[in-house]
């Protein structure tokens, strides 16, 4: 993806940490990166070197920014403030990503290293993939949902928005005619197996994964 000449990363614990290291990554200098925090959890002026501003202090209105947080419902609001700041969605993509040209990527997602998207897969807004997380032929993602590290999901599957997947965990495949449905704000458990569909805001855990 193109370097942005400035970019905000809104939030500056660890996820936001590492979504610097993408940026970086992708060719932005940490001198135009800037962490964008609410004042209230304004507590350091720096972090690994890059400068933390409160997002009210007005200092990043208007720069790309990025919603750096690991929790689907906070990051979608995050991004709400960003934007009510001026800010437009910048979309980071780590140069090890395996993309395939039918892979179509909403505004907003970042792709970590080692991520693998194959074909016809469509990702929402603001959906972020972490490290070594595949998803694979014809799967679709909603906006703001959360692969952690080492998920992996198989073929045909619909993945609603706001969906936390948890390191480790793996979806099964849906069919061609059949897709295996998994529900808005549903929540995958760390090494979970989910072998059938998942409800609405259903947390599910472990192998086979159950609701619990
Ligand atoms: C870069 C990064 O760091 S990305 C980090 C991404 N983070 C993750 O993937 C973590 C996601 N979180 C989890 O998976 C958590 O284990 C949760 C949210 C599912 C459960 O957390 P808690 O509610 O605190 O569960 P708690 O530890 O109290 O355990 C409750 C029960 O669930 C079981 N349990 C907890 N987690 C799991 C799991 N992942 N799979 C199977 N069973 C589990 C426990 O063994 C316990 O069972 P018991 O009642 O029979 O003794």
């Amino acid at each position: 993806m193109t370097p942005y000449g400035k970019l905000a990363i809104f939030g500056a614990g660890g996820h936001a940490r590492e979504v610097a290291f993408i940026a970086e990554r992708c060719g932005v200098a940490p001198a135009t990166m800037a962490f964008v925090v609410e004042e209230a959890h304004l507590r350091e002026t720096t972090v690994n070197g890059i400068e933390v501003h409160a997002i009210e202090s007005g200092h990043c209105d208007g720069w790309p920014f990025v919603a750096a947080v690991g929790d689907p419902a906070l990051k979608e609001r995050a991004t709400g403030l960003c934007v009510s700041r001026r800010m437009s969605a910048a979309t980071l993509c780590d140069p090890s990503v395996g993309l395939h040209r039918t892979v179509v990527l909403g505004e907003g997602c970042i792709l970590f290293p080692g991520a693998v998207l194959t074909v016809n897969v469509s990702l929402g807004r603001h959906v972020h993939v972490n490290v070594n997380s595949s998803l694979s032929h014809d799967c679709r993602v909603g906006d703001y949902s959360i692969f952690s590290p080492g998920a992996r999901v198989a073929g045909h599957v619909h993945i609603g928005s706001r969906v936390f997947v948890g390191i480790g965990a793996t979806i099964v495949n849906g069919l061609h005619n059949v897709p295996l449905p998994i529900g808005d704000d549903a929540f995958i458990a760390a090494g979970a197996c989910v072998t059938g569909p998942v409800a609405d805001g259903a947390r599910v855990m472990g192998v086979p994964a159950k609701v619990r």
